[in-house]
């Protein structure tokens, strides 16, 4: 699996913050054996981010792209628009199931409206800003992540475990 991981800041795009949840993903992904082909760090602009997505779910290049960042409620905090206008398919499952293992850590958690989806063969997670809350949340999902990549690039394979007789 080759994973892009995308940092949404303000203050890590001015280099006014060093960026920890970019290379905390990276280590998180790195350590499970995942390529990580790309990162970058952009301020929270809703026509960059989703530039940006874009220009890498069409490049073909990455089956998985992280971002982080700006999923919560402040003014600037824009990441799930920016990622509902290029997603083809949510998945709306991977934020519930974020959401849902996150308030057991912190009440905070209901804040984030992170979203996930598909456009062409890669899948799209959001995750909150902190590197805490962003390596958190890929964990909660990621037992689904490697299945719905394969699927998703046409894996024919049937999914359905026999009932045992
Ligand atoms: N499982 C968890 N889920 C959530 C947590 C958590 O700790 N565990 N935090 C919750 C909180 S609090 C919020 S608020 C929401 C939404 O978060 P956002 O996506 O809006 O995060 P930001 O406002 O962009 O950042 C929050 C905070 O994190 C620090 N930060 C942000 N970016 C970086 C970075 N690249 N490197 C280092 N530190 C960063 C900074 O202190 C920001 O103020 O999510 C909940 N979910
Ligand atoms: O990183 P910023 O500057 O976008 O702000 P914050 O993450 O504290 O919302």
């Amino acid at each position: 699996m080759r994973a892009a991981i995308l940092t949404l800041s303000d203050r890590c795009s001015t280099g006014e913050r060093a960026d920890g949840s970019g290379p905390a993903l990276r280590a998180w992904l790195e350590e499970r054996g995942v390529t990580v082909a790309c990162t970058d760090v952009i301020p929270d602009e809703g026509a960059l981010i989703s530039a940006k997505l874009v220009e890498w779910a069409d490049s073909g290049l990455y089956d998985l792209i992280l971002t982080t960042g700006g999923t919560g409620v402040s003014p600037r905090d824009v990441t799930p628009e920016a990622t509902e206008r290029v997603v083809e398919r949510l998945l709306p499952g991977f934020g519930e199931v974020m959401r849902m293992e996150s308030l057991k850590k912190t009440p905070h958690a209901i804040i984030s409206r992170a979203v996930a989806g598909i456009r062409k063969n890669a899948l799209i997670i959001n995750l909150p800003g902190s590197p805490k809350g962003a390596t958190e949340n890929i964990g909660f999902v990621w037992a689904a992540v490697p299945h719905a990549v394969a699927k998703l690039q046409g894996d024919p394979e049937e999914c359905g475990t026999p009932l045992p007789r």
